[in-house]
């Protein structure tokens, strides 16, 4: 595997992991790599062509990498390997069997390593950038099916960072996740171990409470009236007087709800209205005459305007 995976032309497993890690620990900082928040095109390839050398301070864990004897020898012969894998083995694999050398070369090898890196670049910029957060919406990772669908799995990004132990990126059975389909083969045949699942109901703790955040999120942008904690006071005797005075108020529950501006659009009819203004129509609005749906109770919290203070119980209208 060490050999294959050279030739994909991504550095050595040493250098990959170890940059791979220090993206998961500082993602979005300076200190990330492919930090995304320095633009997309930095976070794709920009990083690579301008090594700038910001993130040199950055920390992370290699001894594992380095008591590896195969990764310490795949990163050696790097560059003697990279180009048997990458560029003479297909080279000699179309020339041999069908005859076409310039094409290996060509297709296979340098088109072939510059499109896997193309892909796999994609991960640190588009799966930081377009697509949905159902796992955790602080850092900008993201799962979307298409960059999931070309890189083979890794698209499933949200989850990934959020549950990074997991060999899984697609977490449910149907997703495009090819390569844990491939870890569990290999984990079958004895060429992988120690395959990582997070517990499913800390997977769906999770995932629901991000739901609850972006409930949250667009409860906030929601007109649900004034609260009624932050309402004025207004008393019984006042309310009356400026119901008489013309102005459309109805007592439902002890909050008064200025009802001017809905008075004719009132399904239930103008009249029905009109005919509680001053009183409290509680027991009315509650099922006295109809009861009322919830998007009816969601309308009426927009029209509150004061609380009453020491409401006459006889004032309710049956
Ligand atoms: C400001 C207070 C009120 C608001 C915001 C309001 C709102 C509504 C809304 C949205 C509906 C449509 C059905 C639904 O969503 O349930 C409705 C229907 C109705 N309302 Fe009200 N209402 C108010 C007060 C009242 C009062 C005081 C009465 C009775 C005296 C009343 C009697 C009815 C009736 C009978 C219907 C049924 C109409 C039908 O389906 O034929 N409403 N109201």
């Amino acid at each position: 595997m060490a050999l294959v995976g050279v030739g994909a032309g991504q550095g050595s497993i040493s250098q990959w992991c170890r940059q791979h890690r220090a993206h998961h620990r500082y993602v979005d900082t300076s200190e990330d790599p492919y930090n995304v928040q320095r633009g997309f095109f930095h976070a794709h390839i920009g990083w690579i062509i301008f090594k700038d050398n910001s993130n040199l301070h950055n920390r992370v864990d290699i001894t594992d990498l380095k008591a590896d004897p195969i990764v310490c020898w795949q990163r050696r012969y790097y560059w003697q390997l990279t180009i048997l894998m990458a560029y003479i083995v297909p080279t000699v694999i179309a020339g041999l069997i069908w005859g076409d050398w310039l094409g290996g070369f060509v297709i296979a090898g340098c088109v072939g390593t510059a499109g896997v890196q193309q892909v796999t670049f994609s991960i640190n910029s588009f799966a930081h950038w377009y697509g949905t957060q159902p796992f955790q919406g602080v850092k900008s990772p993201r799962d979307n099916f298409i960059t999931a669908f070309v890189t083979l799995g890794e698209g499933y990004h949200n989850f990934h960072h959020e549950f990074p132990a997991d060999y899984r990126t697609g977490v449910r059975w149907y997703d495009h996740d090819p390569t844990k389909w491939t870890i569990w083969f290999w984990s079958r045949i004895g060429l992988a171990s120690n395959l990582r699942r997070s517990p499913d109901s800390e997977i769906e703790k999770r995932r629901l409470q991000r739901c609850r955040e972006i409930l949250d999120q667009a409860w906030d942008n929601v007109d649900c009236g004034m609260t009624v904690k932050d309402l004025p006071d207004i008393s019984w005797e006042a309310y009356q007087q400026q119901a008489r005075t013309g102005c459309n108020l109805v007592v439902i529950n002890g909050i008064v709800h200025d009802v001017s501006n809905f008075i004719t659009d009132h399904p239930g009819g103008e009249e029905l209205l009109t005919a509680v203004i001053g009183d409290d129509a509680t027991q009315l609005f509650e099922g006295g005459a109809y009861k009322h749906s919830n998007a009816a109770h969601n309308l009426l919290s927009t029209l509150r305007i004061a609380r009453v203070s020491k409401q006459p119980e006889s004032r309710q209208l049956i």
